[in-house]
């Protein structure tokens, strides 16, 4: 049986003041004890991303930011860098979350640039991908996880695979209190693991946790951790409280 630890990740978005982002990040900080058996990052806004680097410092919790620019450096207004992320202290980057998709129209060659990038930079990747709920109605969902994931992953080389973490966030569960049933979790990451199988064989595939995104609670978290196939979460609303985002983890522990 592949022993992938458990990741658990908040993604702030665009949420908290400043004062609200370090009380936040300290105390996520100091309700995850140093031996967790799951791993931990927040996500923050840019500008938070030193100030909450400083709350946790010393702690179990790693740093992480919301998205990265696919160019090491040059003439690229208000974007931001993968080694500029590094120097502030992040360990992860998320890459291609489907706000970015669908709202910034952020296309899946600007995703995939932008993860060779971050992971030539030394980055731990966190790519999102995930069907829309037409796409679901219409039965398209595998064919959606093909396009965003295999052409994403092709030519990495088997240690940037390691430094890959994959998240399935089906769009219509992201924000809506509906998400996805843990079969319906299990069934996408099964699927997705399966076909990493075929074209990168079964060491690369055991070992790439796969984790689910969209409308993760306290109360839900347990079951879709029980399936064979989800190695964690990704969480948006409930990461902005840390009571409920250190039950999720603690729920992920068990
Ligand atoms: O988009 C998400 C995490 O990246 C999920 O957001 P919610 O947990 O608010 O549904």
């Amino acid at each position: 049986m592949p022993t992938r630890k458990r990741f658990v990740a908040g993604n702030w978005k665009m949420n908290t003041t400043l004062a609200e982002a370090k009380a936040l990040g300290a105390a996520v900080a100091k309700g995850v004890p140093s031996d967790s058996p799951v791993a931990v990052a927040v996500c923050p806004p840019f500008p938070w991303l030193l100030p909450v680097g400083e709350a946790i410092k010393g702690s179990a919790v790693a740093l992480g930011a919301q998205d990265v620019h696919s160019e090491k450096k040059g003439a690229f207004t208000g974007e931001v860098s993968p080694a500029m992320l590094i120097e502030c202290g992040c360990k992860y980057v998320i890459i291609g979350h489907s706000e970015r998709r669908h709202i910034l129209g952020e296309s899946d060659s600007a995703i995939n640039q932008k993860l060779h990038t971050a992971l030539d930079e030394g980055l731990h990747v966190i790519l999102c991908m995930g069907e829309t709920l037409a796409e679901r109605d219409r039965s398209l969902q595998e064919r959606v996880f093909q396009r965003q994931v295999y052409a994403a992953c092709a030519g990495l080389t088997d240690e940037q695979f390691g430094r890959l973490i994959i998240a399935y966030e089906p769009v219509w569960a992201i924000g809506t209190g509906k998400v996805a049933t843990p079969e319906q979790a299990q069934e996408a990451h099964a699927f997705v693991r399966g076909k990493l199988r075929q074209l990168y064989g079964e060491k690369i595939a055991d070992a790439l946790p796969i984790i689910y995104g969209g409308s993760v609670t306290p109360d839900n978290t347990a079951g879709l951790m029980n399936q064979p196939d989800v190695d964690g979460a990704l969480v948006g609303g409930a990461s902005l409280k840390a009571d409920s985002f250190l039950a999720i983890v603690k729920a992920a522990s068990a």
